[in-house]
């Protein structure tokens, strides 16, 4: 099962080998991170990421090797949007000459880069963006200029203090006419003593959520007065700006320019499995250990993970751990795909590709940020206390609900994508993740065949019920729409549906994706078996969850949506015996899992008690300030008797 969820033989053994590496080094210790300051937390991230890139470079890793090392560090640092933003944007939106002069700088960290879109004012609607870039043909170079208090350049990571260049969207005006956003590539400090350059004013924004978390971060602000950069500095690949001072639009989509955003949806998606199964080790793990209730006779009781109610809440995250997994491997094919595509000048699946990644990438971060909080739950008090690792990881994760695009202005572009397939249907065989609306005919007739409990350990009769469902809600969506004489207005006024129906769409994706996943060839004795309980659990969970959306279009009878909850109950005592054997196929250490509450060695009770003793407040018997705080109120003499 490790090999399954790493996904190959080779990279369970890179990744193990990047995980031991961090965790056998003391500087990449985290116990102490809730409690420091913000200097000190801030000065310890860029150490450990100075060690992180010495690391890499003695020891001659691989880009994939320094990936794994860089996740196992657990710590949000601006080398994250240096590789993750900075480097994948000028990838895909610089000319051959602009790759060739600013790559080798930013993969040598001769330079370090962030990604400066979002503003004050602006985030979800890029084209409102109001940072100006003019175009000076006197002197062949852009104008950069922030206008207003709202155009400052707000919350990019890495932009605060580590970053000395930024990728700068901004509004392009050329010969007095704009031109739409455009990405600019800004010096923003000088490379001798890291101070702002003229007409720069930049700085942090300012604590976030949660004790230490993405703190660790320096999300920026950032203003611009008319600072000047020269011409070839703008991005080019998808338009251009001449000397003489005219613009021209290559043959490139201009929704390219949004591709690095299509790129980081798509490893958010990866990433939501990890996030989720970390949280569902720990929660899994100290469910086994815990025990409340059931005592017979002086007997042990009852562990947790045995109460029907902790399975109900714990089996569902763990198959959506793993169902994630699979449809972020499938999703990174996708965009590997795309991106040779593109490569071609072959831009067909771009819409495609763009739909799939911001509608996976809100179902998953949805999904993961509400499973981890679940998780926190599941582990009762305990799970509140920081040692358990969940709120750390529920403050660092929750952002990702909201970066990269809000989850659910991301599942209205989703619904934009449904409505325009079924209303081409008539004269267009959709492909790909919408094949099944060439369909819908028959979806729209056929009722579920489901007559027993074990009718639902078919993967053809889930997957049929979650394209019905889908394609129903889309279809429904369409009519309704149909009536507005404006379609903008009907789109604004159905906006709660049409997500409604992305979501439907988006679930079949993943449900999709793990059935076909089961299809293919899966070493290991009872592997196979497992992954496919795990997924009718993922499905018929969902099915449970969202019954009112399957009763509503029809598809199915109230006695067939009993009869999958039927199912699910047999499922999770399926489940059970394997919870903790699926849990250790993640293959966390203790490093990275960094928590008491789900140790590999279930010792939880002795490591709670002596982590208390480290905190700070029994540093000495008597705290701080009792004397001047608290004696006072226990010796004063009361005047009345009342008090
Ligand atoms: C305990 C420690 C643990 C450590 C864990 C570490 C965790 C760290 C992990 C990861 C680090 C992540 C760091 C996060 C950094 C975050 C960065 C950011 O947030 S960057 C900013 C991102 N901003 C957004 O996403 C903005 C969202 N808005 C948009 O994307 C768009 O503007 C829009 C919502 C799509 C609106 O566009 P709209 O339709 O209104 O108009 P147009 O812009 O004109 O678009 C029209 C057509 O274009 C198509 N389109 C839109 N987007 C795309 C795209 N990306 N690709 C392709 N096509 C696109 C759209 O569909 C329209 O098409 P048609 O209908 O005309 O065919
Ligand atoms: C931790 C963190 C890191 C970030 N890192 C970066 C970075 O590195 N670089 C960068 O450029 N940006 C970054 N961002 C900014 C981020 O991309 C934006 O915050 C995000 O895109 C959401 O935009 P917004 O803040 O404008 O939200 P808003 O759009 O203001 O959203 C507010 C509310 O309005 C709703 N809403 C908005 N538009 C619509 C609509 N059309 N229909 C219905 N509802 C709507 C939303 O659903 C939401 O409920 C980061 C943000 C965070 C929190």
């Amino acid at each position: 099962m490790k090999v399954a969820w790493a996904g190959s033989r080779e990279t369970l053994e890179l990744s193990d080998r990047m995980a031991k590496l961090v965790a056998n080094d003391p500087v990449f210790e985290k116990f102490t991170r809730p409690m420091l300051g913000r200097k000190e937390l801030f000065k310890n991230t860029l150490r450990k990421a100075a060690h992180g890139w010495k690391l890499i470079v003695d020891l001659r890793l691989t880009e994939e090797e320094a990936k794994w090392l860089r996740l196992y560090i657990d710590e949000p640092a601006y080398t994250d949007l240096h590789w993750g933003m900075f480097i994948p944007a000028i990838e895909g939106q610089g000319t051959e000459e602009q790759k060739k002069k600013w790559l080798p700088l930013a993969q040598k960290m001769k330079i370090i880069g962030c990604y400066a879109q979002t503003e004050l004012g602006h985030g979800s609607n890029v084209q409102g963006l109001e940072t100006t870039a003019t175009f000076d043909p006197q002197a062949d170079e852009f104008v950069i200029h922030s206008p207003t208090l709202t155009s400052s350049k707000w919350w990019p990571g890495g932009l605060g203090k580590a970053s000395t260049h930024a990728l700068v969207y901004a509004r392009l005006i050329v010969g007095g006419e704009f031109h739409g956003v455009h990405g600019f590539i800004v010096q923003l400090r000088s490379l001798e003593d890291h101070s702002p350059l003229p007409g720069i004013t930049v700085g942090d924004i300012g604590l976030k959520f949660g004790n230490g978390a993405y703190n660790t971060m320096d999300n920026g602000v950032l203003r611009f007065d008319h600072v000047r950069i020269p011409r070839n500095q703008m991005l080019m690949r998808v338009s251009q700006v001449t000397k003489e001072g005219k613009y021209m639009q290559s043959d490139v989509p201009r929704q390219l320019i949004y591709g690095t955003m299509v790129y980081v949806r798509q490893t958010i998606v990866v990433d939501a499995s990890k996030a989720l199964s970390r949280a569902v080790c720990i929660a899994t793990r100290y469910s086994a250990v815990r025990r409340q209730f059931g005592s017979r006779n002086g007997g042990p009781e009852t562990q947790v993970i045995d109460y029907k109610t902790q399975q109900s809440r714990l089996f569902p995250l763990l198959a959506s751990a793993y169902a994630f997994r699979f449809v972020g491997e499938w999703l990174k094919w996708l965009y590997m795909d795309v991106k040779q595509r593109l490569e071609a000048n072959d831009f067909s699946t771009l819409p495609e590709a763009h739909a799939c990644t911001a509608g996976l990438k809100s179902l998953t971060t949805t999904a993961t940020a509400d499973g981890i909080e679940e998780c926190r739950k599941l582990c009762g008090g305990h799970g509140y206390l920081v040692s358990s690792g969940l709120p750390e990881l529920f403050a660092v994760y929750i952002p990702a609900c909201t970066y990269e695009g809000d989850n659910v202005v991301l599942l209205l572009q989703v619904a934009r994508f449904i409505v325009k397939t079924v209303s081409e249907l008539g004269y267009k065989q959709p492909v790909g993740t919408t094949a099944y609306m060439g369909r819908v005919a028959t979806l729209m007739q056929n009722n579920c065949a489901v007559r027993t409990a074990e009718d639902w350990l078919n993967p053809g009769a889930i997957v049929e019920a979650f394209e019905a469902r889908a394609a129903r809600m889309a279809v429904a969506c369409g009519r309704q729409l149909a009536k507005f004489e404006n379609p903008e207005e009907g789109f604004a006024e159905l906006a709660s549906d049409l997500v409604e129906a992305s979501v439907a769409h988006c679930q079949l994706i993943v449900v999709s994706k793990f059935i076909e996943k089961l299809q293919q060839d899966i070493p290991g004795k009872g592997v196979k078996q497992s992954l496919e309980i795990l997924c009718y659990v993922y499905a018929l969970f969902l099915l449970h969850k969202h019954q009112g959306d399957f009763l509503a279009v029809g598809y199915l009878t109230p006695k067939q949506a009993l009869l999958a909850n039927d199912q699910l109950r047999t499922l999770y005592s399926k489940v059970r015996p394997n919870a903790i054997a699926l849990v250790d196929s993640f293959n966390y250490t203790d490093h990275y899992l960094g928590s008491i509450l789900g140790r590999y060695d279930g010792n939880v009770y002795p490591k709670l008690y002596e982590a208390a003793w480290e905190d700070p407040l029994n540093d000495s018997d008597v705290a701080d300030g009792f004397h001047q705080y608290v004696q006072p109120i226990l010796k004063q003499k009361l005047h009345s008797a009342k008090l």
